[in-house]
This record gives structure tokens, sequence and C-alpha cells, in this order.
């Protein structure tokens, strides 16, 4: 059997990593540290070879332990945030090494500051329950067990095992790098906290494990009330969800939100669809992640931006002759066409008209100066919110007509001396929930 140990060669995960090495002693268990070069520090080479040759010479000793490494490829993105990419490339690295070494089971080193560290910076972002839950003590995740197991020890024990056994250690220089919130708490805050409230690190410490508790009730009351709102096709019946109270309304919204769409909803969607799917019942759709959520005959569900297109109503074709309100079949509403003196399309243009959905790379020209963009832009200019961006585009052969949102297209606007129109997408505002 095969234990991994993340192993930075910081204080925590080199007194961990000997800790578990001597712990294994004698049991057959075989230890392995694993350690991931993030190519971001002038240092890290140094780093990786402290690392290497201090398990070497554990092992020499008799210790049954070894090491591995990998080095992260790539860099973090223009804009992105180091420590985001770090962590989410670490983990990367440490799954797909314990894999290869054959280790179900990968440790960490964190421990009880660490946990009201990560409480107490999830509180200053204003976090609910699944931030201020702060780290688990395990979790299973991509097949591997990952736990901590000094998660409740404190940082003076660890010391003092470093001290105990003479245990060398890197010392990050990052670590006192004020650019990173973490570390602007540990220098600035934590000694201060620590001298008016000595007992500070330990109930932090337990307020997150009371956050674990409250986030799984609220999980479990999701699950409950998604069984009765949500239809076979795990669709959610508004009508049904309305009636919950409000904090379960969005309890189970947002737990509803990361079972489709697989992602985690913001604070902020979750805080307008409250205020906006009790509203109206009209169809509309909400930007999440690489798709939208769509309300339409009283239900709301998630539609990836691959299957938005191919959903829609198809194509079909229409001949308009005379002002007036046209339903679309298979579109939920109706076409309003009323004559107009300027900015609308000539009568004529309508005796051919092609409906279809949008399909991206359609352009649009808001006004005569202008020039056509693409509809993403002209939407975003025009501040259009997001339900009123759907509804049928109107095409005469391959020239665009009509946007839902912005109106005819400025290059067939009528010059006068013809009959002008204006168009006009109205969704039905009457399905029934
Ligand atoms: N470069 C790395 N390679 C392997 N494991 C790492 C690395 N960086 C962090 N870890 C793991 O994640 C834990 C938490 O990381 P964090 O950055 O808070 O600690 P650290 O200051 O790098 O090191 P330490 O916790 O060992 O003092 C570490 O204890 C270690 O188990």
């Amino acid at each position: 059997m095969r234990v991994a140990v993340a192993y930075s060669g910081g204080r925590d995960s080199t007194a961990l990593l000997h800790a578990t090495a001597r712990a294994a002693l004698d049991t057959g268990v075989q230890v392995v540290g694993l350690h991931v070069h993030h190519g971001l520090s002038p240092h890290a080479d140094a780093w990786l070879t402290h690392c290497r040759q201090q398990v070497e010479g554990w092992a020499a000793a008799g210790l049954p332990v070894s090491f591995m490494f990998r080095r992260l490829p790539g860099k973090p993105a223009k804009g992105e945030s180091i420590e985001a990419w770090a962590r989410d490339a670490r983990y990367r690295a440490l799954e797909e090494m314990a894999e290869e070494q054959g280790a179900a089971l990968v440790l960490l080193a964190h421990h009880r500051r660490d946990q009201a560290e990560t409480f107490v910076l999830q509180a200053l972002r204003g976090a609910g329950m699944a931030g201020l839950s702060a780290m688990p003590e395990s979790v299973a995740r991509s097949g591997l067990v990952w736990a901590r197991p000094w998660l409740n020890a404190g940082r003076e024990q660890v010391e003092a095992y470093l001290q105990a056994h003479q245990l060398s250690f890197i010392d990050d220089d990052s670590n006192s790098d004020p650019r990173y919130a973490r570390n602007r708490l540990r220098l600035q805050v934590w000694p201060k906290l620590l001298e008016a409230f000595p007992q500070a690190e330990s109930s932090l410490a337990t307020s997150a494990a009371w956050a674990q508790e409250a986030l799984a009730l609220q999980l479990e009351l999701a699950e409950f009330d998604l069984d009765q709102v949500c239809d076979e096709k795990l669709a959610l019946r508004l009508g049904d969800w309305q009636k919950l109270s409000p904090a379960r309304c969005s309890n189970a919204l947002r737990a509803w939100i990361q079972r489709s769409s697989g992602q985690a909803a913001p604070a902020s969607l979750v805080q307008r669809l409250m205020a906006e799917l009790g509203q109206a019942l009209a169809p509309a759709a909400w930007p999440h992640g690489d798709g939208e959520l769509r309300r339409y005959r009283g239900r709301l569900r998630f539609m990836a931006a691959a299957s938005i297109a191919s959903s829609e109503a198809p194509a079909t074709d229409m001949s308009i002759s005379r002002a007036g309100r046209y339903r679309l079949a298979g579109w939920g509403g109706v076409l309003q066409v009323q004559a107009v003196k300027q900015g609308g399309v000539p009568l004529a243009r309508l005796a051919q008209l092609q409906i279809r959905p949008r399909q991206g790379g359609e352009q649009f020209q808001r006004a005569p100066a202008s020039t056509a963009r693409s509809l993403k832009k002209c939407f975003q200019e025009a501040a259009v919110p997001a339900w009123e961006r759907e509804g049928p585009l109107l095409f005469a052969g391959d020239q665009l007509l009509y946007v839902p949102g912005l109106g005819v297209d400025a290059r067939v606007w009528g010059t006068g001396g013809e009959r002008i129109m204006s168009l006009r997408w109205l969704p039905d505002s009457n399905a029934k929930a």
C-alpha cells in the first residue's frame, strides 16, 4: 500500500511527510512525497533539489519514503489570479502523480491556523456556508481521498515536531508578499488578533466546522425541495418553486443551478433570479457559465451554448403584406408590424421573409452612419438585457432585417416614398406555470 503526501518543502509538509514516513515504519506502507514545481519563483529549482535530497537522506536512514515531482506546464493567463492558477494546476499535478504511484490517499499539511485563516478570508469576501466551511478534513475527489490529518493541530505542535527532529525546511519568500490577501492577514492581523483573543484560532476553526454542518443541512434540504419542484427532465417548475419560503427558494435555486449546469451559481446570479424569476412569465434567458438559464412556459432550464442554436424553433418562411400582429408558430410570441415614418423596413421587403434562430456570426447595423457588427457587440452597446435578446431573427434572403431587442437593421431602412414598417417581437407574457 502506498500513501502520498503533498510536499512543498515548507514547514508543515516537511513535518507531515517525515511523520508519515516514521508512522509507516514496519507497517509495509510505502510513503511518497509529491512535489510540484510551479516555475513561478526563481528559487523553484533550488527547492526541488532541497526536497529531493531531503527525502533521499531520510530513505538512506531507513524510512520507507520516496520522492516524485512534476513541473507545471504553462503559465497563468493574462489577468488570471496567480494563486488560483497555481492551486488548480497543483491539484491536477498531484492527482496525476498519485495515480501514477498507485496511491489512493493524498495527505495535505494544512493545520488549524490555515483553517481559521480560510474562514476569516471567506467571511471578508461575504461568503456563504460553502466558503465559511473552509477545508474539509477529508474529501473523495477524482477517485482519490484527500485528507488533512493535522487540521485540528496547532502550528506550535508542528513547530515542536520540526525542532525535535531537527528538520530543515524552505522559507518561501512569497509568503511575505502583501499582494496576497492571506499574507496580509497572516502578517498584519493575526498577531494582533491572537494578542486580543488568544482562543481565536480554535474558535474560528470551530465556526468553520459549524458551517460545514449547516452546509450539509442546506444541501439535504435542497435535494428534498428539488424532488418536489422539478419535472422529470429536471427543469424547475417555477409555480411550485415559488411556493417555498424565500430562504428555501434561493437555497433550492442555488443547488439546482449547480446540478443542472455543473457550475456553481455566483451570488449575484441567484440574487438577480430571485428578483426577476417571479415577476413575469414571459420567455427570458440569463447567461450562466457556458450556456444560459431559460424560462419558458413556467419552467426554468439550463441550456449549454452548444445545444441552444439547434434546439430553437426551425427556420420558416412567411409573407407579410400589411400591418398587424403575426403569431410565429413554435416561437412563443407575436411579431408586431406597424407603419412608421422613418427607421422602418420597406413593406415590399417583407413579402418573402425567413424566420431563423440566432446561429452566431450574424452582423447587425444600428445606424446608417455606423458599421455592421456582431450581434453580441450590438447587444452590449445597446445594453439590451438577456431576456430581451430572445426571439426570431428576420431575414430577406441573406440580408438580416430585424433582431429582437435591437430593431430594424439600418442597412434596410426605407428612405421615403414607400411604405415603411417597424417590427417588434412580443414574447408571450401569459404562459401558464
Ligand atoms: N509545491 C507544492 N508541491 C506539493 N504540495 C504542495 C505544494 N504547495 C503546497 N502543497 C501542499 O498544500 C498544502 C498547503 O499549501 P500552502 O501553500 O498553504 O503551504 P506551504 O506554505 O506551501 O507549505 P507548508 O504547508 O508545507 O508549510 C501544503 O502543506 C502541502 O501539503
